[in-house]
């Protein structure tokens, strides 16, 4: 794929180098960008492979750190000029804005959803019930102390049988653990399973106030260097003013509990009436012993500061779920 222009163009202008991790999920979201980008720029649009410590490791996400594993290396690679611009997973960018670089666009976000992925199709309540009828939990895989602690929580309040499994990979090695038999079912997000063209094998849907997503769950970041202010100014053109400033909520929420993705943090800012953001905010144990649920509104009209008034509700409703004891649930570890 490497050097091979994805799409052609008449003009003779350069190709767009659009720096991309090899994983199927990123190659998918990658072309989707790249298309995208032709068609509002009229430049062809080349793909290049980049490594990222991620994809390398085999580690656990939250013993390597969690946040900017995925990222690093193709900012990296944006700063030395080796690429002109990269796609990102919104809920895998650190909060923190990196020197140099700007967030050119969030494009529309995708279903905001987690799906989960279960043998026979069964959906969670109907796969625990069966198999308590056969004596043993449901052993359920994810790697993520957020989706650990929702399901832990859903099952405790119902009484039920569920074990929840750290496993890591990419979406077909989760996936593969349930076809192999290996585990009941594994929770992914539904976003990415879409986008590669794999939703047939989503068996349920789950319902955001049962599992609430990641900050920035479904959405995508495309950044480049500020320096080069054509590129910020062409690739704005994909920008979806809603999306950007929902995720803004999130993740103004995550950066005040000072936790990153692999934290067991939800959150998720909805456009409920005209100019009307509605932010739910989840902090929870793995374990799902507790969790604590909180939400708030704020009128947002969609202007040049509605990112800020956004971000302004995130971290209120941040502080006031510190308040009520966040920082001790999450632990020393995700802080
Ligand atoms: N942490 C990995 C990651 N980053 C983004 C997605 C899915 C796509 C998205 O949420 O936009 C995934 C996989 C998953 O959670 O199943």
């Amino acid at each position: 794929m490497n050097g091979q222009p994805i799409t052609e163009q008449p003009s003779a202008t350069a190709a767009l180098r659009l720096g991309t991790r090899r994983s199927a999920l990123a190659m998918a979201q990658s072309g989707m960008v790249a298309r995208e980008v032709t068609r509002v720029t009229g430049r062809p649009v080349e793909l290049v492979e980049i490594t990222t410590y991620g994809d390398t490791s085999r580690e656990s996400l939250a013993q390597i750190g969690g946040t900017g594993v995925f990222v690093s290396a193709l900012r990296d690679a944006l700063l030395e000029g080796r690429i002109d611009f990269a796609v990102h997973s919104l809920k895998d960018l650190p909060t923190a804005a990196p020197e140099g670089l700007a967030l050119a666009a969030v494009p529309e976000r995708e279903d905001v959803r987690d799906a989960l992925v279960a043998a026979e199709g069964l959906a969670l309540e109907e796969l625990v019930e069966k198999l308590a009828g056969a004596g043993r939990p449901a052993r359920i895989g994810t790697g993520s102390p957020r989706r650990m602690a929702q399901l832990n929580a859903w099952a405790r309040a119902r009484g039920a049988q569920l074990e929840t499994v750290a496993i890591r990979g990419n979406v077909d090695t989760r996936i593969g653990f349930v076809t192999s038999g290996e585990l009941d079912a594994v929770v992914l997000a539904t976003a990415g399973l879409n986008r590669l063209g794999r939703s047939a094998e989503i068996s349920q849907h789950l319902d955001t106030e049962v599992m609430t997503p990641a900050p920035g769950q479904g959405a995508l970041a495309i950044e480049c260097t500020t320096a080069d202010e054509e590129l910020t100014a062409a690739l704005a053109a994909l920008d979806h003013a809603p999306t950007r400033v929902a995720v803004a909520a999130e993740r103004a929420l995550l950066a005040t509990l000072e936790a990153g993705c692999s934290a067991p943090v939800a959150a998720l800012a909805t456009w409920g009436r005209e100019n009307e953001l509605r932010l739910d905010g989840v902090v929870g144990d793995p374990d799902g012993t507790a969790l604590l649920k909180m939400s708030a509104n704020g009128p947002i009209v969609l202007d040049e500061t509605a990112e800020q008034r956004a971000a302004a509700l995130g971290r209120t409703l941040a502080d006031r779920l510190l308040a009520a004891g966040a920082a001790a649930l999450m632990g020393e570890r995700a802080r």
